[in-house]
């Protein structure tokens, strides 16, 4: 029981508490560190010492802050400034409350309260104002969802993942003739638009040698499932959202298409119901659905070793990652995808690959579409589907075509020559006088066969003149499947030969055009030829 004496606690009590907690706080105990803070809070409420009182349950608010309990910790700062409107220690502890809900506005006011507070010109000022400057940057960004990385890579994508706020584009959730629920555009995009940024649920990652068992990547996948079902227990709303994610085992039909609202930043309301006894009965009254959370993992988390992290996330590090962002998880699976999707950090970025109009379902490939229906088909029945996708319906109907690509197909398969394959595709296609946009179907199917061949110099003295050029195959490809690594690459080599590609002008667009959808609008110009470079020498390493 602490001693009381005039004025306030006695010095020796406070000594020890104190004392105490900066233990608890170096072990991170944070449990045992807020049960000191709310004895140091109620001998300081006790005898009306404000200071330590404040301060107290700013304290107090940090550790709840770190259990992942964002109302109680906001709680206890709006009690600290009830108290005295200008307490440094309990305005930055609101702030970075308010900074991680996502309400950046608001963060940035208690930011810029603190250093007025803090008064002179010290250096826990110049934080403060710092972390306001921060705030007002991310408010922006998820507003506009307009990120640039260019520092970052040209740094080559070392130090801190640069901030990131959470962003939903012109996309809504809708009823998909894919299955289920799918996102949608709402208005038409052009291509390296950003979609969405959605901050992970929770991550698991290791590094794993490629060559390591299944029992390295079980650890990493049981640390995962662990962390998304701690927050779940943490958060309602983060258990809400995941609940609106498919278990694999509903109707289609039955799926219910969320609102939107759920998945905006929150707003002042959300944060007091999140904050007060409304957000606690939810959490008391319900509790976490565990069996459901293990089916919904089993159908809708994404690997993080995406193509794109290869080059715009991982900082060379991470090599095996998998994590649950929850808009992103209702998009659906096409052959002839729009969209892609980008790690920084803990955000996954989707951004269209191709100009998407309005009404369009938005689309992203859940595995390797460079390749021939047949091979695609199972991919998509490993995945528990059948895709019926335009590209993949064009294929599978297409009886003449059909028969002629099983030919191609089982040729290549014998090993026979890479060159002839490609020029009896394209002599068919000119004779069966096939759509440009069906061309470039095939031409994606067969891209393993284009890219070898454009990339021996011996098959392309035989066969070069007789072949559409590297560039024109690499647009067309582009048309199919997107912007990605691959039809890059083939654009930079296609565009330094200069063969078919126009004027210099020209070709510098173009190559921009399918930078942008390869990696998005986050970069500048300048930037972006970094990433060329790093496309390029991606391709070189590998061709040795
Ligand atoms: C990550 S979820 C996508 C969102 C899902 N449609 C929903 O309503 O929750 C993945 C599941 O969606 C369905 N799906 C995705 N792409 C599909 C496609 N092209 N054709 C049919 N079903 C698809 C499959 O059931 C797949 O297991």
């Amino acid at each position: 029981m602490a001693r009381i004496q005039d004025g306030g606690l006695d010095n020796d009590t406070l000594q020890h508490l104190r004392s105490r907690a900066t233990q608890l706080l170096l072990k991170e105990d944070w449990r045992e560190y807020v049960a000191v803070c709310s004895h140091i809070i109620d001998a300081a409420a006790s005898v009306d010492d404000r200071r330590v009182l404040c301060s107290a349950l700013a304290h107090r608010a940090d550790a709840r802050a770190r259990l992942g309990d964002a109302s109680a910790g906001l709680a206890d700062c709006d009690a600290a400034i009830a108290v005295e409107p200008a307490h440094p220690g309990a305005l930055l502890s609101k702030g970075a409350l308010l900074r991680g809900l996502g309400r950046y506005a608001a963060a940035a006011d208690c930011f810029r309260a603190a250093a007025l507070a803090s008064g002179g010109g010290g250096a826990a000022v110049a934080e403060a104002r710092q972390l306001a400057e921060q705030c007002r940057r991310l408010e922006a960004q998820a507003r506009s969802g307009a990120v640039d990385l260019s520092e970052w890579v040209l740094a080559g994508f070392s130090g801190k993942f640069p901030d990131l706020a959470e962003y939903v584009g012109c996309v809504e959730v809708r009823r998909s003739p894919h299955g289920g629920r799918g996102v949608f555009a709402v208005k038409n995009v052009e291509a390296g638009t950003t979609l969405i940024i959605a901050k992970a649920v929770a991550i698991g990652r290791g590094v794993i040698p490629d060559a390591s068992g299944s029992d390295e990547k079980m650890f990493v996948w049981k640390d995962f499932v662990g962390k998304v079902l701690e927050a779940a227990e943490k958060c309602p709303k983060t258990a809400a959202l995941i609940y609106t994610l498919s278990t694999g085992q509903e109707r289609q039909d039955e799926l219910a298409v969320p609102d939107m609202a759920m998945f905006r930043k929150e707003t002042e309301d959300d944060s007091l119901s999140d904050g007060t006894t409304a957000g606690k009965t939810t959490r008391t009254q319900e509790a976490v659905q565990m069996d459901r959370i293990l089916k919904v993992l089993d159908v809708t988390c994404l690997t993080e070793d995406a193509p794109a992290a290869d080059v715009l996330g991982n900082n060379g590090v991470v090599n095996c990652g998998v994590g649950l962002w929850v808009l992103p998880s209702f998009i659906n699976h096409s052959c002839h995808p729009n969209a892609r999707r980008t790690h920084i950090g803990d955000h996954a970025i989707v951004h269209a690959s191709r100009d998407i109009k309005a009404g369009e379902e938005i689309t992203f490939p859940y595995f390797d579409v460079l390749v021939p229906v047949s091979k695609r088909r199972e991919a998509s029945r490993a995945w528990g589907f059948e895709c019926k996708c335009d590209r993949c319906r064009f294929e599978a109907e297409d009886s003449i075509l059909g028969h002629e690509i099983l030919k191609l197909e089982n040729y290549l398969l014998s090993g026979g020559d890479i060159g002839a394959v490609v020029m009896q595709l394209e002599e068919k296609m000119r004779k069966s006088m096939v759509k440009e946009r069906q061309k470039a179907f095939l031409r994606a199917s067969f891209w393993s066969a284009y890219s070898a061949l454009y990339d021996s110099d011996k098959l392309m003295k035989k066969w070069g003149r007789r072949i559409p050029s590297e560039a024109l195959v690499a647009e067309s490809v582009a048309d199919a499947v997107g912007g990605n690594e691959c039809v890059l690459r083939a654009t930079l080599r296609g565009s330094r030969d200069g063969n078919g590609c126009g004027n210099r002008l020209e070709v510098e667009d173009k190559v921009v055009r399918i930078g942008r959808a390869t990696y998005g609008k986050l970069v500048k110009r300048h930037a972006m030829r970094d990433l060329f470079r790093l496309t390029l020498d991606a391709a070189n390493k590998f061709n040795l």
